[in-house]
């Protein structure tokens, strides 16, 4: 730009041209016309390429245009390698304000020879790369070359137009660009040359006129329009040509591959295709069972015998073919055989995965419950095994089944691998022992708890039997031991069960806390129920009202103060019910200090120590101070009841009415010897029973008499009034015919008798009344006066029978 040309300084001032067309169509020879170059022209005796690659030099006279004289397309030198010619003329027309495209006349209205394949070629990767960020437009400056033939200019130009119009709609056009028109990135522009050789006079004076296009600014024909411009300076130039031809020859649509590469491309395809489908009916054979879920021991097998077959079929005739494309194809072959079978294998693992993880899970939780219940039956209070040692010998048989499923499946050269699958089931295990592990403290924990309910429940009981000052010490005495025994034992369980974070440890024993605590209450509130307070508040009152200090039953006497004995024992036991209403842990050990006024860590943050500790609430207790006082009253009535009875005897002046009215028949007994002996023997005999205690069963053998006697007596009068009534029964039979027909003359159905039903005796009755009834509709009678009569006669039978 700046030693040979001096365009270095001319800014923006300086125009570009190339030229596109066939091979020795005269490019070199027009360009050294119109701008005075000296491009290399062809030896008319020699007819070879004479432009190799792209030449670049200054219009003479001054012309700041800088001319790009490139090789022409359709070489015979490059044969079936139409890549060069792709990348100069897209480099051309990126970078030339003017693109002049040459061509012979013949050329006009072909495809091929008129280089239109590779121009929509060339236009569609160009509006690709540099579409979007285009600066200038670019001319297509069409020139036809021995222009002999009568067809004016214009219809060439058309033929052409049309031709490039018909290009740009054909193209793949980028994103955005979708709806960009031809005129939006090129100007056409059309003239012709007449033939060099039969009209040379004429081809220079064209040639010359033509020149005057690119040379005078002032001619309305003047080519180089401002919108042409590319907004490069002259000085950079060379890295805008660069930076240009760097990304057209890194573009990979122009490396368009040549005829054999073609026919590789086809062929290997085709072969490709005939081995699949053995491939494909050997693999499908197995995919539905490998889809239900099945383990398919075979399938490795198949799969490597069905990818060889498939692999030796295609490499037998491919390989003769295009070494580069054969190579590609093959790789892509072996591509698609392994992902047909990479997805059959995952399937498979997917299935063996799941079938692991559940035989796992299964098979462990069997293993701890064995091990738990042969624990049980020897009395042991955990396992002999260590949970790791159980779970641990499921877990190697199961992977080491996996494992070899997976390895079934390697096929040597595939370029897949299945170790994420077997690192996968890794992950799913180790959830699995994580889940199995804390079922597995639950366990504990509720079998602890258990244990601690045992031994709380018989405090409990003990304690409360007989509520006292030392009844809430007792039995959080009783609570520290269940709570520091079970702790012990968690702790063997968690060291067994290798429980070993800190957090998760302390996290079981607070649980275990909790448990055995809430286990406390809810014996406490059983213990505690309506009923139950009653009784205990009962037998206190009675141990101090009924029982003397000696344990004795008291009998109450005139001089005992019954009211003293009785309030006090009252107040006594209704002392007890704020004791029983609120559990006392002030005497434990292990339970905070002060548990009313905060939780602390034994409990969680929503404890509530109020309603925890609360066993009777105050409305509660108030109705049982209720029902206790009338319980209690009822205790005082009775005590008072048996004093009166005890103070009530015969007055002395009875007996001495007695003495005074029976005196004379006393007299007349004792000096009757039968009357005295009669008098002796009864009262002996009475004083004989009263000694031996036989009142009680004489008094039963008479009572027993009395019965038996009572229901002779009732038999017998029973029978007699039997033994009367079939006599009445003849008597009414007797009346009953006259009566009938008596009914029958009236036709009412008022008059039926009613007789009783039920009984075997009776039978001939209902078949008279059905008879009757009978009658009745053969004489006229109306149906509601039949059903009438029947139910009538139903509701006397009824009544009869009643
Ligand atoms: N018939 C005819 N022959 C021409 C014309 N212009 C040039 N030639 C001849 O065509 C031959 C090739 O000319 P070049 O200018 O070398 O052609 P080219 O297209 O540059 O050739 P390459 O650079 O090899 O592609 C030469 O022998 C020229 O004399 C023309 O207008 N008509």
């Amino acid at each position: 730009m700046q030693g040979k040309w001096g365009l270095a300084d001319a800014g923006f001032d300086y125009n570009m041209v190339a030229v596109f067309g066939s091979q020795s169509t005269g490019k070199s020879t027009l360009l050294n016309r119109l701008f005075g170059t000296r491009f290399d022209v062809m030896d008319e005796t020699n007819r070879q390429q004479t432009t190799r690659g792209i030449w670049a030099d200054r219009g003479t006279d001054a012309m700041p245009v800088l001319i790009l004289d490139v090789e022409g397309t359709d070489g015979r030198e490059r044969g079936e390698n139409q890549d060069f010619e792709r990348k100069s003329a897209l480099f051309s027309l990126a970078v030339a304000e003017v693109l002049i495209v040459n061509m012979w006349e013949t050329m006009v209205g072909l495809y091929n020879g008129a280089n239109m394949g590779l121009l929509k070629t060339v236009m569609e990767v160009n509006l690709q790369l540099f579409g979007a960020s285009r600066e200038g437009r670019t001319l297509l400056y069409f020139v036809i070359r021995d222009h002999v033939s009568p067809t004016p200019l214009e219809s060439l130009a058309a033929t052409l137009r049309k031709d490039m119009e018909r290009i740009w709609d054909g193209l793949n056009k980028p994103a955005g660009l979708e709806g960009a028109r031809l005129g939006d990135f090129f100007d056409l522009k059309f003239t012709s040359l007449p033939h060099k050789q039969l009209q040379p006079e004429q081809f220079e004076a064209a040639a010359l006129a033509l020149r005057r296009q690119f040379t005078e600014k002032a001619s309305g024909e003047y080519v180089f329009r401002a919108g042409y411009k590319r907004g490069v300076p002259a000085d950079g130039f060379p890295h805008y040509a660069q930076a240009v031809w760097e990304k057209v020859v890194s573009n990979k649509d122009l490396d368009l591959p040549t005829q054999q590469e073609l026919l590789a491309q086809y062929r290997c395809d085709e072969i490709a295709a005939a081995a699949l489908g053995p491939f494909r009916a050997a693999v499908d054979a197995v995919r539905p069972r490998v889809r239900e879920g099945e383990i398919v021991g075979e399938l490795g097998d198949v799969a490597r015998a069905a990818r060889g077959q498939a692999l030796a079929a295609f490499d037998e005739q491919a390989a003769r073919y295009h070494a580069e494309v054969y190579k590609k194809k093959r790789a892509a072959f072996v591509q698609t055989l392994d992902g047909e079978l990479h997805a059959l294998a995952l399937n498979q693992v997917k299935n063996a995965q799941t079938q692991a993880a559940d035989r796992f899970a299964s098979e462990s939780h069997a293993a701890l419950e064995d091990a738990a219940e042969k624990a049980a039956a020897e009395g042991a209070v955990s396992p002999q095994l260590s949970f790791s040692a159980v779970v641990g010998g499921v877990r190697r048989r199961v992977t080491e089944w996996f494992g070899g499923v997976v390895a079934g499946l390697e096929i040597d050269g595939a370029g897949w691998s299945l170790a994420a699958e077997a690192r996968q089931l890794e992950a799913t295990l180790n959830a699995t022992t994580a889940k199995l592990r804390v079922a597995e403290m639950e366990r504990a924990l509720e079998q602890l708890r258990k244990g601690a309910q045992d031994t709380l429940g018989e405090v409990v009981a003990d304690r409360l039997g007989s509520p006292g000052a030392d009844m809430w010490p007792g039995v959080m005495a009783g609570f520290d031991d269940a709570v520091q025994q079970a702790e012990a034992q968690l702790q063997q369980r968690m060291d067994l069960a290798e429980v070993d974070a800190a957090d998760q440890r302390l996290r079981l024993v607070r649980a275990l806390q909790r448990g055995v605590w809430e286990c406390l209450v809810e014996l406490l509130r059983e213990e505690l129920t309506d009923q139950m307070v009653l009784l205990k508040l009962r037998a206190a009152l009675e141990d101090r009202f009924r029982y003397d200090d000696a344990g004795l039953p008291r009998v109450w006497r005139p001089s005992d103060d019954i009211d003293a004995q009785f309030a006090q024992a009252r107040t006594a036991a209704q002392a007890l019910l704020p004791l029983l209403s609120r559990i006392e842990t002030a005497a434990s050990h292990v339970l905070p200090a002060d548990l009313a006024a905060g939780a602390g860590p034994f409990f969680p943050a929503a404890f509530s120590a109020e309603r925890s500790l609360t066993l009777i609430s105050a409305s509660r207790a108030r109705e049982l101070a209720k029902r206790f006082g009338r319980e209690a009253d009822a205790l005082y009535l009775e005590a008072k009841r048996s004093l009166v009875a005890t103070q009530n005897h015969v007055p002395a002046w009875v007996l001495l009415l007695l003495v005074v009215l029976g005196w004379n028949e006393a007299m007349t007994i004792l000096f009757n010897p039968l009357y005295l002996v009669l008098a002796a023997l009864f009262g002996g005999t009475a004083a004989v029973l009263y000694q031996l205690r036989l009142w009680g069963p004489v008094l039963r053998a008479v009572n027993g008499l009395l019965s038996v006697a009572n229901d002779h007596v009732h038999e017998l009068l029973v029978e007699a009034v039997n033994r009367t009534e079939p006599a009445a029964a003849a008597a009414a039979a007797q009346q009953r015919p006259s009566r009938r027909a008596a009914r029958h003359a009236k036709g009412s159905p008022d008059e039926i008798e009613l007789e009783p039903l039920g009984d075997s005796s009776l039978s001939p009755s209902a078949s008279e009344t059905r008879a009757d009834a009978d009658a009745d509709r053969s004489s006229g009678g109306s149906g509601s006066n039949s059903s009438r009569s029947s139910s009538m006669r139903l509701h006397g039978a009824a009544d009869a029978a009643h």
